[in-house]
């Protein structure tokens, strides 16, 4: 039943120029799972997130939220709705203080006016939850630091942090780990865990270790389509996943050779 699915995909279709990168790829995520989004280069994991969170539209197919059908609605109407995706670095302002860059992102679901900075009680109360949101990913004593000089990986904590100011039931990560260190992969595990309770999350993660701590279902994407899905064991089992896997590592061996 819909019911139990807070986020579907209904036959999601993307051609470009008639190479078909996404292919009738039914999705189905549940309520309260962390689910990841995973397959080799070129699967079609980036244009898949980018159809759910609006920035492509598709050729053919259905999105639902909830159940009902978001296809057609732009990015801050669905993030109104409580479906919110992470903002990528480039969207952190880098001369803004960790703070400021909360702040920023907790006016954008207020939609806030001249009137809304006017009253020193609300800026007072905006303070507060920033704070209280840089507590919760880690970052309490980077609040004054300058965003361009944190390190990476608190960087991508920071983006948490804005994403968690939009208030979101369902949160979609791109890639939270890349480029991280194993120290800063711990901790970014251990907050997106932390993050999730009560909530949903999609993640289209490279990492397979992280998928398998944290993930509770994972779809594995190869050519645009669906070839498996399960938790970690049963698609890590899974010949024609270990298949798709190796074939995408042999092609970029020969391609680097
Ligand atoms: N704007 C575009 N125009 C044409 N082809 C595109 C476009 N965007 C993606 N593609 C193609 O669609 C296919 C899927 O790409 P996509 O980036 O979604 O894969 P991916 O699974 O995210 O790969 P990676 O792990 O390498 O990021 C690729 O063959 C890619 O070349």
């Amino acid at each position: 039943m819909t019911q139990d699915f807070i986020l579907e995909t209904r036959g999601l279709t993307k051609e470009f120029r008639g190479f078909t990168a996404v292919d009738d790829v039914n999705l189905q995520v549940q309520e309260g799972h962390i689910h990841a989004l995973i397959g080799p280069n070129g699967a079609g994991k980036t244009t898949v997130f980018n159809l759910l969170t609006k920035f492509l539209p598709p050729t053919r197919g259905e999105i639902l939220y909830r159940g009902q059908p978001i296809t057609g609605m732009k990015a801050n109407e669905i993030a109104r709705m409580g479906l919110v995706r992470s903002f990528q670095i480039s969207a952190v302002f880098g001369h803004m203080t960790a703070m400021e860059n909360v702040r920023v992102a907790l006016q954008r679901p207020m939609g806030t006016s001249f009137h809304f900075w006017k009253s020193e009680r609300t800026l007072d109360h905006l303070n507060d939850r920033a704070i209280e949101l840089l507590e919760e990913v880690g970052l309490r004593d980077y609040a004054d630091v300058l965003t361009v000089e944190m390190p990476y990986g608190r960087k991508r904590a920071l983006e948490v942090a804005t994403t968690l100011a939009m208030d979101p039931t369902m949160m979609l990560l791109d890639e939270p780990t890349q480029g991280m260190g194993a120290e800063d992969v711990d901790r970014i595990v251990e907050l997106i865990r932390r993050v999730a309770r009560g909530r949903t999350v999609l993640m289209v993660e490279h990492n397979l270790s992280v998928v398998s701590r944290l993930c509770d279902r994972i779809t594995v994407l190869a050519r645009g389509a669906v070839l498996a899905e399960g938790d970690y064991a049963t698609v890590s089992a899974d010949p024609r996943v270990k298949e798709a896997y190796m074939g995408s590592e042999a092609a970029e061996e020969e391609a680097t050779a």
